[in-house]
């Protein structure tokens, strides 16, 4: 017995060393610093257990380590490149660098048929129907829904006494773009900015308990991921909810007349997305992906699922640094507000002319996302070896390649004017022509985000109206003062600011 025992340890022990060597080692050339088993590097960069964030984690071993070194994010291996020329090149390489597995195979587990997951010829048909959605016409058309959100918010700021310090924005950022999220996607009202406590109805709890849910997966490995979703009764039940309420609105809109439907398209997802069903499913089923056409319904409540994960966590989270980072800049929120003023219409008025028109305003938004990125990279998987121009690091095929956002945007090589400062006036300054890739907040190229359009036109009427009615102040150096916190997107730890309205 005892020396059965003796042998299962030193079984373990060995297959320990052998998975030690093979996943959790340095490989090549490439600088990082050895891993630990499992961990990678978050231990030694302090994110777990330190509070450093990964942004902050990635700036530190740049500056230790150069432009390419390799970084064990938990369990899996990348290579963070953040030399321009090398950026550049893996982006627009397409044939070479396709979309990161690393991100595939975290999407793949809540949705395995959206668009993030999908490649090849599967690529291309779930774009056909999905980047139409996204059309600028499309997303202007909301201007008056995302105008009806902030005055609901701004009637229960109104409510509060002024000397409050609102600790909470972002989560109030949150209800306001999970509302407005509702209507684009679902044309359906959540009722969230209803009642005193934000709850919403049933609909609301779900689509938060999904997103909640998919925090935990980020830097877990996939088959730890499938135990958590398997065994959490809340997400099962939130997705059942969804599923529930998407298909009865899928029902809702088959039931339209033409002239409604098409109405409605101009809007809403769903409208949309409906006259993409395909009529026979299992037909489609059984033919080659090349020969497919249209979208099943399971395809449908995937890219819903998806549009929610990436779309409604991270624009509230820029909004949410626009806050805090006006609360710190009244210089800037003066600027914003003249410019507000001096453009013609009413005080209140807000029309698309005017928008567009609001340069200053782009700036700040620009600034916003440059200084604060609500996501932290893009990741690519390499297809065939491949020598980076810039460095001359050599790439192996199946490498995860990770293009670190936030470096770029803090990188002195970069940038005329000092990039640790927050000054949006840059982009009218010596910034105006900076390199195009040294500002990658939504990445570009193939893969590149597809709700781009709809977050910066959302992110620019928010902030207008915003700014139209209300001034930031800062609440105090402690409960204001930023920091991150890295969830689906790079969050702000501490916003504390009061509120007070300009007339
Ligand atoms: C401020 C808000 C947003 C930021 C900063 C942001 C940023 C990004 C980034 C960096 C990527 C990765 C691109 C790559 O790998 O090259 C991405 C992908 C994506 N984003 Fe966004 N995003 C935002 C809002 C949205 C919205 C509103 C939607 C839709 C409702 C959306 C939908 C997507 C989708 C579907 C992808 C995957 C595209 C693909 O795999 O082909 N995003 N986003």
């Amino acid at each position: 017995m005892l020396f059965e025992l003796c042998l299962i340890l030193l079984l373990i022990i060995l297959y320990v060393i052998y998975v030690k060597r093979r996943y959790f080692s340095l490989h090549g050339s490439l600088p990082g610093l050895s891993p630990h088993f499992l961990f990678g590097n978050l231990i030694q960069a302090g994110v777990l257990f330190r509070n450093i964030s990964v942004p902050n984690a990635l700036r530190q071993f740049k500056a230790r380590y150069g432009d390419v070194f390799q970084f064990w994010l938990g369990s899996s291996r990348i290579i963070v490149v953040s030399g321009v020329e090398d950026v550049q090149h893996v982006l627009t390489h397409r044939h070479i660098y396709d979309k990161g597995a690393l991100s595939t195979r975290t999407f793949s587990i809540l949705f395995p048929d959206a668009i993030v997951c999908c490649k090849g010829a599967k690529y291309k048909r779930h774009a056909a129907y999905i980047l139409t959605l996204f059309r600028r016409t499309k997303v202007m058309a909301n201007l008056d829904l995302m105008i009806d959100h902030v005055d609901k918010l701004l009637v229960r700021w109104r409510a509060n006494d002024i000397d409050i310090i609102h600790q909470n924005i972002l989560q109030q950022c949150q209800y306001l773009v999970l509302g407005i999220f509702g209507f684009i996607a679902f044309d359906y009202d959540l009722e969230i900015l209803n009642g005193e406590d934000f709850t919403g109805n049933e609909l609301t709890q779900a689509l938060q308990d999904f997103v909640s849910a998919f925090q935990f997966l980020l830097f877990s490995p996939s088959f730890i991921s499938s135990i958590y979703l398997k065994f959490n009764s809340r997400y099962r039940r939130a997705r059942e909810v969804i599923k529930r309420h998407l298909y009865q609105i899928i029902e809702q809109e088959l039931t339209e007349n033409e002239e409604s439907l098409a109405n409605r398209k101009r809007t809403c997802f769903i409208a949309s997305l409906v006259t993409s069903l395909q009529e026979n499913e299992s037909l489609e089923a059984s033919k080659p992906e090349e020969d497919k056409k249209g979208l099943s319904r399971q395809e449908v409540l995937d890219e819903m699922l998806l549009f929610l994960v990436a779309g409604f966590e991270t624009t509230a989270t820029a909004l949410a640094w626009f806050i805090h980072l006006m609360s710190k800049h009244p210089r800037v929120q003066s600027k914003i507000k003249a410019e507000l003023a001096s453009n013609g219409g009413t005080t209140q008025d807000i029309t698309q002319d005017r928008l567009d028109s609001l340069v200053y305003l782009d700036c700040v938004v620009n600034e916003v996302l440059r200084f604060c990125p609500p996501l932290l990279a893009a990741v690519r998987t390499v297809g065939v070896d491949d020598v980076l121009p810039q460095s001359g690091a050599q790439l192996h095929e199946g490498d995860e390649v990770l293009i670190p956002i936030h470096n770029l945007a803090r990188d002195t090589r970069l940038w005329s004017i000092d990039p640790d400062l927050f000054y949006p006036e840059r982009f009218l300054e010596a910034d105006k022509n900076h390199h195009p890739y040294a500002l990658l907040p939504f990445s570009t190229g193939h893969r590149q985000c597809i709700g781009q359009d709809l977050a910066r036109f959302e992110l620019k009427v928010l902030a207008a109206r915003l700014m139209q009615n209300v001034t930031f102040t800062d609440g105090g150096p402690q409960v204001n003062s930023g920091g991150h916190f890295a969830r689906v997107s790079v969050m702000p730890k501490h916003i504390g600011v009061k509120i007070s309205f300009d007339y």
